[in-house]
Order: C-alpha cells, then structure tokens, then sequence
C-alpha cells in the first residue's frame, strides 16, 4: 500500500463522468492506485461521489487535493501539489498555510505526502490556473528536482505536462539527479508504448485523461507499466 512502490497510477477527475463499468475495469486493472483529482470543478459532492464508488473495490486510493473545500476523510493518502514553477505564491504556499492553520491538529501527517510539482505544459489548465512558468530550460527544471529533493525534502517530485507527451530526455535527466525522492511523470501516456517509454525513465507514471477517450488504450498502459523496469528500480 506504501505509495513508495507504486509504478503505475490512474488519475480519475472527479468532474468527468465515468460509467459503473468503465471505473470497475480502471479499479481492477492491476494498477497500484487511483489518485483523484483535477484542476477545476473538483467539489466536495464530487469527489465524495467518485470516492464511495472506488471504494467499492481493493485498489488504494488517494485524493490529490486541490481544494480546500474538496478535502474529506475516507482516503488512504491525501497528495498536496505545491506548483514549484508557480510565479503566484499562493499556489506554492498560501492556501497550504490557509489549510494547515484550519485542519493542522487533527491532519494525520502519516497520510499526507507533499508533491513538488514542476507544470512543463504551458497550455494545460493547472498551468494557467497557477499561472506556471513553463518556459524552463533543462538547468532550471534540474534545479526543481535539486530543490524538491535536498532543500524541501519532498517525497514526490512531478513532471507535469497534463495533456501533452513529455520530452524523454529530460525526464531521464531529471531522473538522475533524484534518488531519495520519486520522480512522478504524468502527461499524454495514451498507448502502451509510450507507458512503456515514460516508465523506464521515472518512478511512478499517472495515467488521466486516456481513461474517458479510449479505455481499452487506459488499461494496456498497466501490463505495459509492469513489464518494464524502472530508472531506480
Ligand atoms: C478533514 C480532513 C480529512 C483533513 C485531512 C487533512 C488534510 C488533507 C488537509 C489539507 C491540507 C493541505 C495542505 C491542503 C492544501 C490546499 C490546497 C488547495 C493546495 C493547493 C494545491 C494546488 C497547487 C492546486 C493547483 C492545481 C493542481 C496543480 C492540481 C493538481 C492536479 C492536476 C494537475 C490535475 C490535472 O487537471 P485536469 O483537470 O485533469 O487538467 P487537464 O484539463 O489538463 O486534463
Ligand atoms: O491526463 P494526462 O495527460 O494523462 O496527464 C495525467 C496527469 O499528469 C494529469 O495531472
Ligand atoms: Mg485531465
């Protein structure tokens, strides 16, 4: 159950529809969680939906919080982004401060895992939403992961390029200069072969919105992710 050794993960949006069946599929697909989350319309109706109906089968399940008025008990682990690329200090500090001085007493820290997000995809709403800077060069990425892994001690560092397929090289760049903290790859995996591709490269690979365009292209992305071995592994 320990998010340390997943290598696969799906994404589910809380504001997307998904039928009874298609979400039985996703949940006993064989991947190691369902993380739930998105960056717009995420409700506390929502997501206490979507978190009943996952519950219904054994996969751990995590949300992703992304706001405050969203967070609610029942989930194995609560992910908390921080957008490291963020140029708004909200988005890195100011709600999570907001959200600490709230809930701080009674959060169960075991639970909660920080996620050091660097958004790559300048279109992708998270990126507009947090008003990201995502024209970085190698070295300014490279130095996200230094500061996520040695200054902030996170335990989760995300390349995020959401709707788009990332740049291979510097995934596995990035992947080098990591080692205690999981390099997380999320963005256009929407075949097995390139699950397959992302997968050799990092620790975690987050599958999203292939789930509600083609769920049979979804699920190879599982056996795909099993079959290959990871950058540090
Ligand atoms: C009562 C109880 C159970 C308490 C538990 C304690 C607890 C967990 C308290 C919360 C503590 C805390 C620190 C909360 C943080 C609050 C917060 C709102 C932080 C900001 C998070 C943030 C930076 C959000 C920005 C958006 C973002 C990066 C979202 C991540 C997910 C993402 C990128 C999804 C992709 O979105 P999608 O909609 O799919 O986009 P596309 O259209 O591109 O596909
Ligand atoms: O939806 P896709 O493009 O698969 O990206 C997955 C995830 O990184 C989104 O936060
Ligand atoms: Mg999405």
């Amino acid at each position: 159950m320990d998010f340390q050794t997943w290598r696969h993960v799906f994404k589910l949006d809380p504001a997307k529809e998904i039928s009874d069946g298609h979400l039985e599929r996703i949940c006993e697909s064989g991947t190691d969680a369902i993380l739930i989350g998105g960056s717009d319309d995420v409700t506390l109706d929502n997501v206490l939906e979507l978190m009943a109906r996952v519950r219904r089968y054994s996969v751990p399940v995590a949300l992703e919080v992304s706001t405050v008025e969203s967070v609610t008990p029942g989930f194995d682990y609560y992910f908390i982004p921080t957008v490291l690329n963020s140029s708004d200090p909200k988005w890195i500090k100011g709600l999570h401060h907001e959200a600490i001085r709230e809930y701080g007493e009674i959060m169960d820290w075991t639970e909660i895992v920080p996620e050091g997000y660097c958004i790559l995809n300048p279109d992708c709403k998270a990126a507009q939403l947090t008003r990201a800077d995502a024209s970085l060069t190698e070295e300014d990425v490279l130095g996200y992961a230094r500061m996520a892994e040695h200054f902030f001690k996170l335990p989760v560092f995300y390349l995020e390029y959401s709707g788009r397929f990332g740049d291979l090289e510097l995934v596995k760049k990035t992947a080098s200069v990591l080692s205690e903290t999981r390099l997380f790859y999320g963005g256009g995996i929407d075949s097995a072969e390139r699950a397959k591709e992302m997968a050799a490269l990092s620790d975690t690979v987050v599958v999203g919105n292939i789930i509600y365009e083609d769920l049979n292209k979804a699920l190879a992305t599982v056996k795909a992710v099993a079959e290959t071995a990871g950058q540090s592994l």
